[in-house]
């Protein structure tokens, strides 16, 4: 059977043959296109609260890293926004290209910030050369990762597995992570994943607010949408906020150097692990500015 993954044998465009709801009418991620955003004067900024207690552990799990919280009580929610009532924080984890102009997921007006190789969006930057000729650079611009921060709704359900089953059991936040200056807080994260190369290690990761890999403006579109890898759950409200934070090249390397392997298997490199953007199908998208 299909074991799904990022390559071409079993990659996005294969998970349907193993979970049909990929071809659902509430997938995820999505090409949000600013203009169409519809502002709904009803919805508050988001308020996201964590207690530096909660982290545990960060691990590799062949498809991506993460960092796994104590959702046992309400330590660390999010509330606010598009939410009705409190979710719990339960993991954060990102996704990457295999160079640094692809890798993020969702994508604003075309700009496929992390986009599929074909047709990323490229901006041109004029270059003065030490000899005073201008030449132009098409590097690409716009984010080349994302950072998800996942959480379940605590109020409504007893665990994280049954709220992935219901259309309003999950939130969550995705950041841009933009090619820029090295990120000092992601910093904490990038200089564990020597310790989890192999699929299914795991190491101790405790002491750790999210917060930290915010950006300043936590303004956001929202939408309803689904998981963006197998099982595809129609359960996330999707809260993608609008500012990215910046990460280095070296540290995006860092992310490509984890397998996707376990140990003593035959090593590949977990390159890339993001989903191109799903059909809309009529979804209406809100944007949040205050
Ligand atoms: N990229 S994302 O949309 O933010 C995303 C968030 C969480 C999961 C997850 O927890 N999967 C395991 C899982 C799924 C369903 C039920 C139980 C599980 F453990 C997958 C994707
Ligand atoms: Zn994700």
């Amino acid at each position: 059977t299909l074991h799904w993954g990022y390559d071409e044998h079993n990659g996005p465009s294969h998970w349907k043959e193993v979970f049909p709801v990929a071809n659902g009418d509430r997938q995820s991620p999505i090409d949000i296109k600013t203009t169409e955003a519809k502002y709904d004067p009803s919805l508050r900024p988001i308020s996201p609260n964590y207690d530096p207690t909660s982290a545990k552990v960060i691990l590799n799990n062949g498809h991506s890293t993460s960092v796994e919280f104590d959702d046992a009580e309400n330590k660390s929610v999010l509330i606010g926004g598009p939410l009705a009532g409190t979710y719990r924080l339960r993991q954060i984890h990102f996704h990457w290209g295999s160079s640094d102009d692809a890798g993020s997921e969702h994508a604003v007006d075309g700009m496929k910030y992390a986009a599929e190789e074909p047709g990323e969006m490229e901006c041109k930057e004029l270059i003065v050369t030490s000899h005073g000729e201008t030449k132009v650079s098409s590097t690409s611009c716009g984010a080349q990762e994302v950072l998800h921060v996942v959480h379940w709704n605590a109020d409504r359900y007893s665990s994280f597995v049954e709220a992935a089953r219901q259309p309003d059991g999950l939130a969550v936040m995705a950041v841009f992570l933009k090619i820029g200056e090295c990120n000092p807080q992601l910093k904490k994260i990038t200089d564990r994943l020597d310790a989890i190369r192999a699929k299914g290690k795991r190491a101790l990761f405790t002491n750790f607010d999210p917060s930290c890999l915010l950006p300043r403006s936590l303004d956001y579109w929202t939408y309803f949408g689904s998981l963006t890898v197998p099982p595809l759950l129609e359960s996330v409200v999707w809260i993608v906020l609008r500012e990215p934070i910046s990460v280095c090249s070296e540290q995006l390397a860092k992310f490509r150097s984890l397998l996707c392997t376990g140990e003593g298997e035959a090593a590949c490199y977990l390159l890339r692990n993001y989903r191109p953007p799903q059909p809309l199908k009529g979804r209406e998208i809100n944007p949040v500015v205050w």
